[in-house]
């Protein structure tokens, strides 16, 4: 008997004093909690709060964080924002805290339309999110890429083909090349040469989104009990409204996904994402509810890609060419370096990449002079939290001041200097400067999951375009150079605002060379 009570007690005190210390780490976690204040930050009117009127509000949060400090807070339109303007801060709350900090913000409106499907934008706590960012995983990571090398040279030769031909119109082909490796690489689809069908559809729908998807831009964020007003209401309009976004976001998931699965189903199997997950899913039934959900699961994973990914590239090949006009040294050490590794009139290959290290220079800088998406994606916060004694309070909206890391001059001295020299070991500085990669293609569970696919062919473009062109200031009527303001559009996705260049080719017969080169062989040219 006293040895039963032994054995029982001995547990039920143990119990009692975890219950007692849990209770009391609840109460000091608590206590930290309301004691700890708001990060600083401007306050701007009762009703709406903080507006950031500039253009680039990425420069106006640096500027605000060299009088409040690296993390700030303000409140617009109701909603709280948190802004993280240092390596240090963005590290320690989205990559290590990564398992609170990785959600997204979404809106009524999202909710509504179903725009809070897609990956980009998907909350990491919705049953897919697993299963969508897996599947990215196995399609798109590391070495996976390498499967899609081939469509990458196909469509870098129909860029070089074009920008011959018309390079006036160089965004243009930047564009197309772009999204070509895209819609191949995700739906095994090859675009038209001009005025493809599915780039159409997804690039209306991606001005559209871009509307729809500015927070608090509709009076239902705000009142979301709006949502329920009848159509014959005053203001029931917005019923309609609602209709029509939803059936062209349903437009935008499944017709190019559509067209993927036809394939598959008659049996030509394309090295795609769809594809190659249609191959792998369970085989389904008329009314096989799995089935059905995977196809959900896939078809949101694809259509992010195009939106996530076309303009974000084109950006930042844009600043390369602008780079180019504006630094002529540097664009010549680059060719100096191509003719030495590649030789004269030769286009350079994937496996040439690890022996052009100045090229691989010039990709960072240009990546980290303008990151194409300073502002990254928000991220929001899924429980209250405590950092250096401030707080940040459940469901604020998360910015990672990208920008303000990338012209850190603590990390990257002179930091408005287009210098791919940074990243090279020299006699001046023993260590290189950190790989821009780090902080442009953001943070944590949310990080871009196209990297290394956007670097593949980032390189590709970038070496075969200097191999093959040179690209200088455009010349006026009287023969006199253009030089062009640096400046860069806001908004979601920054690009050089429009500017002119010459591209001309380097060597005669460039268009025997291209012949020769089977540059005709991809036909995805305009
Ligand atoms: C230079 C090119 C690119 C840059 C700078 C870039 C940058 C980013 C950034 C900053 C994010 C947000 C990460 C975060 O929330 O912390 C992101 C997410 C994403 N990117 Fe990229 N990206 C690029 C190219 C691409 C490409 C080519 C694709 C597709 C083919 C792509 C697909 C995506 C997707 C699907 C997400 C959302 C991931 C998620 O929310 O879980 N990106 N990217």
């Amino acid at each position: 008997m006293m040895a039963l009570d032994t054995i029982h007690s001995v547990p039920i005190s143990y119990s009692i004093s975890f219950s007692v210390v849990s209770l009391l780490i609840i109460l000091v976690a608590w206590r930290k909690l309301v004691s700890a204040p708001l990060p600083p930050g401007p306050r701007g009117s009762i009703l709406s709060g903080v507006k950031v009127e500039r253009k680039h509000a990425w420069r106006q949060y640096a500027d605000w964080a060299t009088e409040y400090g690296p993390i700030l807070y303000y409140n617009s339109n109701q909603l709280t924002v948190i802004v993280l303007n240092t390596a240090k801060v963005l590290h320690d709350l989205l990559d290590l805290r990564s398992k609170i900090y990785s959600d997204r913000p979404t809106t009524p409106l999202w909710e509504i339309t179903g725009h809070d499907r897609f990956l980009t934008r998907i909350s990491s706590r919705h049953a897919h999110f697993p299963a969508q960012r897996r599947i990215v995983h196995e399609e798109l990571a590391g070495r996976r890429t390498h499967r899609h090398f081939h469509v990458i040279e196909d469509n870098v030769k129909a860029l070089l083909f074009n920008l011959l031909l018309n390079p006036t119109d160089f965004r243009k082909h930047l564009r197309k090349c772009q999204g070509s490796i895209i819609m191949k690489t995700i739906y095994g689809y090859t675009t038209a040469p001009e005025d493809d069908h599915f780039v159409n559809l997804i690039e209306r729908f991606s001005v559209v989104n871009d509307a729809v998807t500015k927070t608090g831009l509709y009076l239902v964020d705000s009142y979301p009990i709006l949502k329920y007003l009848p159509q014959w209401m005053p203001g029931g309009g917005f019923q309609a409204f609602i209709s029509e976004r939803k059936a062209q976001l349903k437009e935008v998931v499944s017709t190019p996904f559509e067209w993927a699965r036809s394939e598959f189903e008659a049996g030509r199997t394309h090295d795609s994402l769809v594809g190659n997950q249609l191959g792998r899913r369970e085989p389904t039934t008329p009314d096989s509810q799995a089935g059905s959900e995977d196809d959900e699961i896939i078809k949101h994973v694809a259509a992010a890609m195009y939106t996530a990914g076309a303009e974000t590239t084109v950006s930042a090949m844009s600043t390369f060419f602008l780079m180019m006009i504006m630094n002529p040294e540097i664009h010549k050490l680059a060719q100096e370096e191509l003719e030495v590794v590649v030789g004269n009139r030769q286009m350079p290959q994937f496996d040439d990449r690890d022996k052009l290290p100045y090229i691989d220079a010039i990709i960072k800088e240009v990546l980290r002079f303008n990151p194409p998406a300073p502002l990254g994606l928000p991220h929001t916060v899924t429980q209250d939290d405590v950092y250096h004694g401030v707080h940040i309070p459940k469901g604020s909206i998360i910015l990672p001041n990208i920008w303000a890391v990338t012209h850190d001059p603590s990390i990257y001295p002179d930091p408005m200097k287009f210098d791919p020299t940074r990243y090279l070991p020299s006699e001046k500085q023993n260590t290189p400067q950190p790989n821009p990669g780090k902080f442009i293609f953001g943070f944590g569970r949310r990080r871009c999951p196209a990297i290394d696919l956007t670097e593949a062919a980032m390189f590709l473009e970038v070496a075969s375009i200097l191999a093959l062109f040179n690209i200088t200031k455009a010349l006026d009527a009287q023969k006199r150079e253009i030089t062009p303001v640096i400046d860069f559009t806001g908004g979601l996705v920054s690009s050089p605002e429009h500017f002119l260049c010459k591209i001309e080719p380097r060597f005669e017969g460039t268009l025997d060379w291209i012949r020769g080169n089977g540059l005709f062989a991809s036909g995805a040219f305009v």
